[in-house]
C-alpha cells in the first residue's frame, strides 16, 4: 500500500500546478518535519518541468489552510538544538517554495496561522476568501515562542516593521479585509472561487517584491535606522510595561526583526532559529503548550461522558441587567441563538437591547461586520415583561438579583411556563444550586451557569451541578457554553463554587498586608510583577468593595475561619468606599485624576502608617500560597473533576499566569514537599489559615505530583 502523503500534485491543462495540502488523519492541517523530504521531491519535480507556469498551494481541509506547525512536534523537542533544528527545516523548505521561478500562490481559506502563515508569506502572492473563519496571524508567542520559520523576516516586510512586530507580539489575528488593508494579502474573494482567482495569479507575471502599505508616521518612521529604533524601543516598552518581564519570546522577537531588518535575511533567520530553539525549552513555552493542549482536549468533552447534549433552538434570558444583558449578548451574537429576555421593567429590557446593539454597532464601525448582519442579530433578541414566549424556550439562564426566594420563584415560574425538559440555569455567583434547586419539581433540569464580568470578553463560564442536577442538563448546559464562546468547566455545588472560593483567600491576605501597613501600590505591584492581568487591591475595587465583603461573609460563615476576612470592611462600607463604581476605593478616581494614585486618606481611615516591610516575592507568596492551598482543598473535595479543570479554571477566570500553567502546575514545578514545609512555617508564624491542605500533606508524603 503506498503511503498516504500531506501534498498532493495536480498539475492543471493550463499549466498551473495545484499543491493541494491534506495531512491524512487529521481535522486541520499542521506542519511536521517529516514534511521536508515530500515538499523537496516535489519542489525537484516543479523546478525540473519547464511546462509548468505557476503553482497555487491550497488547502483539502474542508473551513481551513493551515493551523500552523504541530505543536506536539514542538514538545517532543528535547533540546534547544532539536528545536532549532525544526526551525531550521522549515526555514529551507519556504525558502525553496520562494525560489521557484514561477509564480507560486498561496490560496488560503480560513485559518492561516504560525507556519501555516510562514508558509503563505513565501508565496509570491496570496489570495484569501472572505469567510469570516479566514484569520491570518502569527500566535506563536502565546505558546511561549516566536515564528522559527521565517516569520520574523517575512512578515515585516509584507506589513511593516511596526505592524509585524506588533502583530508578533500580540499573536493578533487580521480577518480577509484587514489583512489586504495591511498588505498581508494581495485579494480577497469569495470563497467558491478562490482556486479560480489563485490560478489566474499563477498564470500572470511573477509580482515584484512588494512594499508594506505605509503611510503618515510610519512612513517616515520605518524609512530610516533612527526611526526604525524608536520603534524597537518603543515595542518592548510596552510590551514589558504588561508582560513584566515574564515573557521571555517578547524580547527575542524586538531582537529577531530587529537583526533581520539592519543586517539582512541571512543573520535574521539564523537569530530566528537559535531563538526558536532556546525558548523551546523555556518552562514558560512549556507551560503555554500545556494550556493549549487542556483547552483543546476540552473542546471534546461534553461534561457527562456518554451523553449527548439536547438540541437547543431559543434560550430565555431573566433579567436584562449588565450580567442578563451580556448573557442575552453571547447567545445571539456568538451562538447565534434567539434570546427572549424577561425582565420586570421596560427599562430592563431596553438595557439589555442596547447592551447588545452598542456592542454590534461597534463592530459594524470597525468594519468587522455588515450592517445587515447586526440588524439579523438584533432581530433575534426580544423582550417580554411576562413569559410570553417562553413556552418555547430550550434553556432560561437567569441573572436576576442574588436573593434567594426571588430565584426560587424564578424556578417555580419556570416550570409553570416553559416544557417539561426546559433548563433552568442560574447565573447566581454566591447562593448554593442546591438551594435554588431545593422547591424544584424538576430539580434534574436546575444547573448553575456562573459567568464573569465583563461576559462578552471573560472566556470562562463555571458550570455547577447539585446532586439532582441530570446528565443530559449538564451536557445542553455545557454545548450551550461552549457555543456562546466560553470554555466550561463543571464544578460541584459549594459556597464560591472554585473560582470565588480560590480568591478569596488570596484577597484577604492581600487585604491583611495592607492593613499591616504594606502600601497598596507595593502589594498589588507584587502581584502584576508575579504575573496577574491586576492586583488584589485593585481587583477589590473593580469588583466592588461592598461586593467583596458580602461574599467574604458568606465564604466565612459557610467554610470556616480559614476564610475570616480581615476586620477592615466595616470601616471602609462605614465611610460609603465601594469602589470604582463610586469613584471612591483604595486609588481615586474621576475627572482630572492622572495615572492611578492611591487614595492616602484610606490609611488614615484604617488608622495605618504605610511602611514597606515585604520585598515583592514575599508578598506575592503570602498572597499566593493560599490561593494554592484552597485550590487543593477545592480538588479533594471533588469540587473540580481535575487538576486540569482548576488550572484552566484559574487561567482564564481570573487570569493566573498563563506561564506558571494554573495553580497545580505551579504547585508541581514549586514541589509539593517544599509547598507543604512552606505552608507549614508560615502557620506558625501567621496562623492556621496557612495549614496545609490534607491532600498537599498526603501528596508530599507520598511523592506525588498532580500531573
Ligand atoms: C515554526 C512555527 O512558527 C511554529 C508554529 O507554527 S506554532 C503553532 C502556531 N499555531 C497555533 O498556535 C494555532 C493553534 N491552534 C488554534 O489556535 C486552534 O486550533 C484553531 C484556531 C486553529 C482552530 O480552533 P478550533 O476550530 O476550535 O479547532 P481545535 O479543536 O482547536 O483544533 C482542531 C484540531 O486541530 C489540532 N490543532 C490545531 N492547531 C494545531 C497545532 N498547531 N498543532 C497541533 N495540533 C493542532 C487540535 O489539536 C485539534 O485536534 P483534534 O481534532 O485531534 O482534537
Amino acid at each position: 500500500m503506498s503511503e498516504q502523503k500531506a501534498f498532493s500534485l495536480d498539475i492543471k491543462d493550463n499549466g498551473v500546478a495545484v499543491i493541494t495540502i491534506d495531512v491524512p488523519g487529521e481535522s486541520m492541517n499542521t506542519l511536521k518535519d517529516t514534511f521536508a523530504d515530500e515538499v523537496g521531491r516535489l519542489m525537484n519535480r516543479l523546478e525540473g518541468d519547464s511546462d509548468i507556469k505557476g503553482v497555487v498551494f491550497i488547502s483539502g481541509k474542508p473551513g481551513s489552510f493551515i493551523a500552523g506547525a504541530d505543536i506536539n512536534m514542538i514538545n517532543d523537542c528535547e533540546t534547544a538544538a532539536d528545536a532549532e533544528s525544526l526551525a531550521r527545516k522549515g526555514q529551507a523548505m519556504f525558502d525553496r517554495i520562494e525560489q521557484l521561478e514561477v509564480p507560486v500562490v498561496a490560496a488560503i481559506n480560513g485559518a492561516c496561522l504560525g507556519g501555516g502563515l510562514e508558509l503563505a508569506m513565501a508565496c509570491h502572492v496570496r489570495v484569501c476568501s472572505d469567510n469570516p473563519k479566514t484569520q491570518l496571524g502569527l500566535p506563536e508567542v502565546q505558546l511561549g515562542l516566536l515564528p522559527g520559520s521565517g516569520g520574523t523576516q517575512r512578515l515585516p516586510q509584507l506589513v511593516g516593521v511596526q505592524q509585524g512586530i506588533t502583530m508578533m507580539l500580540t499573536g493578533k489575528q487580521l480577518r480577509a479585509k484587514q489583512a489586504l488593508k495591511a498588505g498581508l494579502v494581495d485579494e480577497v474573494v469569495p470563497q467558491s472561487i478562490l482556486l479560480d482567482a489563485a490560478m489566474k495569479h499563477a498564470l500572470s507575471a511573477k509580482p515584484k517584491k512588494k512594499k508594506a502599505p505605509l503611510k503618515g508616521i510610519s512612513k517616515v518612521l520605518e524609512a530610516t535606522a533612527y526611526g526604525r529604533n524608536i520603534i524597537y524601543k518603543k515595542a518592548a516598552e510596552q510590551a514589558q510595561k504588561k508582560a513584566q518581564g515574564n515573557y521571555p519570546a517578547i524580547d527575542k522577537i524586538i531582537d529577531t526583526v530587529r537583526i533581520g531588518v539592519e543586517k539582512g535575511r541571512e543573520a535574521g533567520l539564523d537569530k530566528e532559529a537559535r531563538s526558536f530553539g532556546e525558548l523551546a525549552m523555556t518552562p514558560q513555552s512549556y507551560q503555554l503548550r500545556q494550556i493549549f493542549f487542556a483547552t483543546t482536549e476540552m473542546k471534546k468533552e461534553t461534561g457527562a461522558d456518554g451523553v449527548k447534549p439536547a438540541d437547543i433552538h431559543r434560550v430565555g434570558v431573566l433579567g436584562g441587567g449588565l450580567m442578563g444583558g451580556g448573557i442575552a449578548y453571547v447567545t445571539a451574537a456568538k451562538a447565534g441563538l434567539p434570546a427572549r429576555i424577561k425582565d420586570i421593567s421596560h427599562e430592563g429590557i431596553t438595557h439589555a437591547l442596547h447592551y447588545s446593539y452598542e456592542r454590534l454597532n461597534k463592530k459594524v464601525k470597525r468594519k468587522h461586520m455588515r450592517r445587515a448582519e447586526l440588524e439579523k442579530t438584533m432581530l433575534s433578541l426580544s423582550g417580554t415583561l411576562d413569559y410570553s414566549g417562553f413556552e418555547r424556550v430550550d434553556v432560561v439562564i437567569e441573572a436576576v438579583f442574588e436573593d434567594l426566594e426571588l430565584k426560587q420563584k424564578m424556578v417555580a415560574d419556570i416550570e409553570q411556563h416553559a416544557k417539561p425538559e426546559t433548563i433552568f440555569a442560574t447565573n447566581t455567583s454566591s447562593l448554593p444550586i442546591t438551594q435554588i434547586a431545593a422547591k424544584a419539581q424538576r430539580p434534574q433540569n436546575v444547573i448553575g451557569l456562573h459567568y464573569f464580568s465583563p461576559v462578552d470578553k471573560m472566556p470562562l463560564a463555571e458550570i455547577i451541578t447539585h446532586e439532582g442536577t441530570s446528565p443530559e442538563t449538564i451536557a445542553t448546559t455545557v454545548a450551550l457554553a461552549k457555543k456562546q464562546g466560553k470554555t466550561p468547566i463543571v464544578v460541584k455545588d459549594g459556597a464560591g463554587f472554585f473560582v470565588n472560593r480560590i480568591l478569596a483567600p488570596y484577597m484577604n491576605e492581600a487585604a491583611r498586608l495592607v492593613l499591616a501597613g504594606e502600601p497598596i501600590e507595593h502589594v498589588d505591584k507584587a502581584l502584576v510583577k508575579f504575573g496577574f492581568p491586576v492586583g488584589p487591591i485593585t481587583l477589590l475595587d473593580e469588583v466592588g468593595i461592598d461586593v467583596g465583603a458580602k461574599v467574604a461573609a458568606i465564604l466565612r460563615k459557610e467554610l470556616g475561619e480559614r476564610f475570616e476576612p480581615p476586620a477592615a470592611f466595616d470601616k471602609l462600607i462605614d465611610d460609603e468606599r465601594k469602589g470604582k463604581k463610586n469613584q471612591k476605593g483604595f486609588y481615586q478616581y474621576g475627572k482630572g485624576v492622572k495615572g492611578k494614585p492611591v487614595d492616602s486618606s484610606v490609611y488614615s481611615l484604617l488608622g495605618i502608617e504605610p511602611k514597606q516591610n515585604l520585598d515583592r516575592e514575599a508578598v506575592a507568596e503570602l498572597c499566593v500560597l493560599p490561593m494554592l492551598n484552597e485550590a487543593a482543598y477545592c480538588l479533594q473535595e471533588g469540587i473540580i473533576r481535575s487538576a486540569r479543570d482548576g488550572d484552566i479554571g484559574s487561567v482564564f477566570g481570573i487570569g493566573f499566569p498563563p506561564f506558571r500553567g494554573g495553580p497545580f502546575r505551579y504547585m508541581d514545578e514549586i514541589g509539593i514537599g517544599a509547598l507543604v514545609t512552606k505552608l507549614k512555617t508560615l502557620a506558625e508564624q501567621r496562623g492556621d489559615r496557612y495549614q496545609p491542605a490534607p491532600l498537599l500533606v498526603e501528596m508530599a508524603e507520598q511523592q506525588r505530583r498532580f500531573y
